[in-house]
């Protein structure tokens, strides 16, 4: 097995200068990418990271739940960048690499149900090419919820196909025997993959960033025989060049996004949490405003578990929620969720 036996300390590599070191990071719905984010974040010392997140639902919930990051936060626009990846991506990192501030470190989170692929092409394919260096994957599964069928999910399987590192995170969750299973899927799925274990994303940051384990070489190529099939495409079918997936038609997720001036009767709510919610909801977040109550509750529904975190509200209160299923049904949350408000 090749597993690795996490080192405790935090020690941050020496950054090499040619070209922004990025790392992106994968992994399903729910498994623990913006936890992982967190922890980088805390633990970064004196890297300037920046940050680029980006949410399939229309609400960004996740860059609200990040520690502080201040002006080296960057955000994109919503929906996901693997399907409207070109420019929108592009840009973000251009962002990035023209500020006039010393920025060591960009990482990328993206949304549950991406493909890495076609983010990946996208820095291989581009001028970003040599503006960047891509470090490594990082692909974020959770050992809990992770099974043989993986949620019939094009997009889960894709992301540990190309994962450099997988994390095998919400260790806490499971017992050695449910770890076992999921590593041997994992090893039969990608032969010789690089594990670690983890819980709440805890992880010393040498063993993720800065570990050059991208291999850079067979995404050029990859890159180089689309370019020309398209050349090709383009002489017969007038094509346009890019990097498309289907995965969102193939997996069928959907978001629903709720947003409210008008705060929450707390019994009504967690009520509709517990006999309410749709079956086929399968990941729910929210930043919530509760009658009775002067602080924000952080929200994190993910398959059948669900927290209600207490903490300040550092603006004004709203009420913030989106979920993510498949064939869900907006007016059945609408009017389950209007009923709850006071
Ligand atoms: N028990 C347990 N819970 C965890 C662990 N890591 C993350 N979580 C919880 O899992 C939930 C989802 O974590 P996130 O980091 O938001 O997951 P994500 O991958 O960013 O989710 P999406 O952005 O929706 O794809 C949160 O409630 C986390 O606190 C872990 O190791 N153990």
């Amino acid at each position: 097995m090749n597993t690795i036996t996490l080192d405790t300390t935090n020690i941050i590599p020496e950054i090499p200068k040619q070209g922004m070191p990025v790392t992106i990071i994968t992994g399903f719905l729910g498994s623990g990418k913006t936890t992982l984010l967190n922890q980088i974040l805390q633990n970064k010392q004196d890297l300037k990271v920046a940050v680029l997140v980006n949410e399939f639902g229309d609400i960004n919930i996740d860059s609200q739940l990040l520690i502080s990051v201040d002006q080296d936060m960057v955000e994109l626009s919503n929906g996901c960048i693997c399907c409207t990846i070109n420019d929108g991506l592009v840009d973000a990192v251009y962002r990035v690499l023209e500020r006039e501030e010393r920025i060591d470190y960009l990482v990328i989170e993206t949304t549950g149900v991406a493909d890495p692929l076609p983010i990946i092409l996208t820095f291989f394919g581009t001028e970003l090419r040599d503006l960047t260096n891509i470090d490594s994957i990082l692909t974020v599964v959770d050992a809990e919820a992770f099974n043989e069928e993986h949620f019939q999910s094009e997009a889960a399987l894709k992301q540990i196909t190309y994962g450099d590192i997988i994390l095998l995170n919400k260790t806490d969750l499971v017992t050695a025997e449910k770890l076992q299973e999921v590593e041997n899927f994992i090893h039969d799925i990608k032969h010789g993959a690089r594990i670690l274990h983890t819980q709440y994303g805890e992880v010393a940051l040498p063993l993720i960033l800065d570990v050059g384990l991208t291999p850079k070489d067979q995404y050029i190529a990859i890159d180089n025989e689309d370019h020309h099939k398209h050349e090709h495409e383009h002489h017969h079918a007038h094509e346009h060049h890019h990097h498309h997936s289907d995965h969102l038609e193939n997996d069928g997720f959907v978001s629903i996004s709720f947003q409210t001036d008008r705060p929450f009767d707390v019994h009504k709510f967690e009520n509709f949490l517990t006999e309410e919610m749709p079956e086929n909801v399968f990941r729910a977040k929210g930043i919530l405003w509760f009658s009775d109550s002067d602080l924000r509750h952080i929200f994190q529904l993910s398959g059948p578990r669900y927290t209600l975190n207490a903490d300040e509200w550092p603006n004004q209160p709203k009420n913030q929620v989106v979920f993510v299923g498949r064939k869900l049904d907006n007016n059945e949350i609408y009017t389950k969720l209007n009923k709850c408000l006071l």
